[in-house]
């Protein structure tokens, strides 16, 4: 999460849903995305991780600028500005990218022939390279989506977001419907890319086995808003917000088998999102608030994101863990 060389850059990010019709009834509002910032460099990887709901999905079709959204999200764009898509998605369902009555290869030459640089022959050669690249047989370009497995699929997607150079990739649970191993593949595929292409990568997804395996920093996100923010190793090894620690401690550490002395049970659901709980939205799940005497700036203040003089680039909003009792907590910083 470096200020120097972001390619990404996220600056209070808010989309706010509105029942039609209820254009004034604050009440009914779902405010999806509440304030969130960040950056990611060129070649890194942000995961972005929180239980269903939390607006994970929403700030994905916000980055790709199928979303509404205020404050500001720009792209720097260090190889020149030819790249008239810097920011691609893949989803976690491809036919949602690829057209099932074309065939896979006009589906991947579309950015391609949209950046109108390229001959037919020479975007014929680019479309084999590139199916060639995420492991498939530039011969199948002739076939058509419903001919290929999901894992394919996903390939094929894949593909088709690289075609455009993207200096972002966005993945939204790009991996989540497929097989263990056929995800695996998936992940190591996209690490392959990003470390031959240099694209900046945000990776939004609940399953926290991959996010140990492909991210550089994670961004653990509540109702909205990221509670903590790091270098992926110091979030998982030493979470600062209660929400993350439980979260993070259901992941498979070495195996497949999940440690469970050290699981941390997350009681309850989230909030309605209508209906936001005062100061601190996670208080009401909150062991630290219920074990430090259930201090009142947890129910008055929403706390920021505080980084520690010894991290400076772990960011944690909890008033406990963060707050003048915290260890190491630097003022003024919250993002
Ligand atoms: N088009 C919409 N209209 C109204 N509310 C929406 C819309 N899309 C999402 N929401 C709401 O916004 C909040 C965030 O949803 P979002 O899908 O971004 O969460 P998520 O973390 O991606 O969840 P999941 O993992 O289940 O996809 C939820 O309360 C959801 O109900």
């Amino acid at each position: 999460m470096t200020s120097t060389g972001a390619v990404l850059r996220c600056a209070d990010v808010r989309v706010v849903f509105t029942p039609r019709g209820l254009a004034t009834a604050r009440a009914d509002r779902i405010v999806a995305v509440d304030g969130v910032s960040f950056e990611v460099a060129a070649g890194r990887t942000l995961a972005v991780v929180g239980e269903s709901g939390c607006g994970k999905s929403t700030l994905a079709r916000a980055l790709v600028g199928v979303q509404r959204y205020t404050g500001d999200i720009t792209v720097a764009q260090h190889r020149g500005a030819e790249r008239r898509r810097p920011i691609q998605l893949v989803f976690q369902d491809p036919y949602a990218s690829l057209d099932p009555r074309r065939t896979i290869g006009f589906s991947v030459s579309e950015p391609i022939r949209a950046q109108g640089r390229h001959s037919r022959a020479e975007t014929a050669k680019r479309v084999g390279e590139l199916l060639e690249l995420v492991g498939l047989d530039a011969r199948m370009s002739a076939r058509y989506p419903h001919e290929f497995s999901g894992g394919q699929r996903q390939r094929v997607a894949i593909a088709r977001a690289l075609g455009a150079d993207p200096a972002v990739l966005v993945c939204d649970e790009a991996t989540s419907a497929l097989d263990v191993s056929v995800q695996a593949q998936i992940v190591n595929l996209l690490i392959d890319a990003q470390r031959a292409q240099g694209f900046a990568m945000v990776f939004v997804t609940h399953n926290l086995a991959v996010v140990r395996q492909l991210a550089d920093d994670v961004a653990v996100m509540y109702l909205g808003r990221f509670l903590e923010v790091g270098p992926a190793a110091q979030v998982f090894a030493q979470p600062r917000h209660p929400y993350s620690e439980a979260l993070l401690s259901a992941v498979p550490r070495t195996s497949a088998i999940v440690d469970e002395h050290r699981q941390i049970r997350l009681v309850g659901d989230p909030p309605d999102p209508r209906n936001r709980p005062d100061g601190c939205h996670f208080r009401p799940r909150c062991r630290l608030y219920q074990q430090s005497g259930e201090p009142e700036v947890c129910r008055t203040r929403s706390p920021g994101l505080l980084a520690t003089r010894q991290q400076e680039a772990h960011l944690a909003a909890c008033h406990v863990t963060s707050g003048p009792a915290g260890p190491g907590s630097v003022s003024g910083t919250a993002q």
